[in-house]
């Protein structure tokens, strides 16, 4: 039987440097207990504005690059060297600048993205992709234990101003998702319409989940995120279950309306 989930943890950081370092130091704990427990480190990693506030990890001897297995929470279906790609994004600010092995980044398929992109969507073609994606997941995870779900150490998750995470929005029917562990949409209301995310059960059964967000623009959101979750916002649902942990990593300006108890950083 599952455990019920644990409150979520909030930090704050007066300013972003402080964020961005906090941030690294909290993912660098993550990736040692991890390799110390079954040498390597899964961790999931969202676009948006995300990737930047990653650059603390660049130069720091910590890092285990080559323990890395990396696979994207949520991607947007275009070409990986598109602007709008997550893992264009991801490449430009970090992977480039990082000797993390190009085999231990797991993008969507290259060779299904033309056809997932087509308009009008071909339901088939997205299928494929998705599918492809997920066997990428199951051929990292799938002979640990039987679990249903992958377990990752870290999954890294941005809110947009509606309350979305990944590709998880508001009133979506794939918020009641409870099987797949990675499914498409056509109708994202932030562009690019057509991506992939990973499912609530696969976020809710990993060790930890940390989401970042900053500035003011986002002080309504969290104040509802985390102040209100029985609104049920896509942020709100991400509850991993015990042992299982969701932290935010956010800024004073992200946090001003936040009533929610905030927690000093330590590691
Ligand atoms: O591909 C995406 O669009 C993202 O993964 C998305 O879920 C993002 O994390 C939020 O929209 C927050 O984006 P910002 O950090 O840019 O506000």
């Amino acid at each position: 039987m599952p455990h019920a989930p644990s409150a979520p943890v909030l930090c704050s950081f007066s300013n972003s440097d402080e964020l961005v370092e906090s941030l690294a130091q909290f993912i660098i704990k993550s990736q040692k207990e991890s390799i110390q427990k079954r040498n390597k480190f899964t961790i999931a990693v969202s676009g948006g504005s995300l990737p930047k506030q990653l650059n603390g990890l660049i130069g720091k001897p910590g890092v285990k690059w080559d323990k890395w297995q990396v696979f994207y929470a949520d991607e947007r279906i275009v070409p990986l060297d598109h602007e709008d790609s997550n893992h264009g994004l991801c490449d430009t600010h970090l992977w480039s600048k990082v000797p993390v092995p190009k085999e231990n980044i797991h993008t969507i398929d290259p060779a299904l993205i033309e056809a997932a992109a087509a308009d009008p969507p071909d339901e088939d073609a997205l299928e494929e992709i998705a599918d492809s994606y997920e066997q990428q997941l199951i051929r990292e995870f799938a002979n640990k234990d039987s679990a249903r779900f992958p377990i990752f150490d870290l999954i890294l998750l941005g809110v947009g101003p509606d309350g979305h995470t990944c590709s998880l929005f508001p009133g979506h029917p794939l918020l009641s998702e409870e099987s797949r562990w990675v499914a498409y949409i056509t109708d994202s209301p932030k562009p690019p319409p057509k991506r992939l995310t990973l499912t609530f059960p696969v976020i809710n059964h990993a060790a930890r989940v940390a989401f970042v967000a900053s500035g003011a623009n986002k002080a309504d959101t969290l104040h509802t995120v985390l102040d209100k979750p029985e609104e049920g916002l896509p942020a709100s649902r991400v509850r991993p279950i015990t042992p299982g942990q969701v932290y935010w990593f956010v800024d004073d300006a992200a946090a001003a309306k936040v009533e929610y108890p905030k927690t000093p950083f330590k590691l």
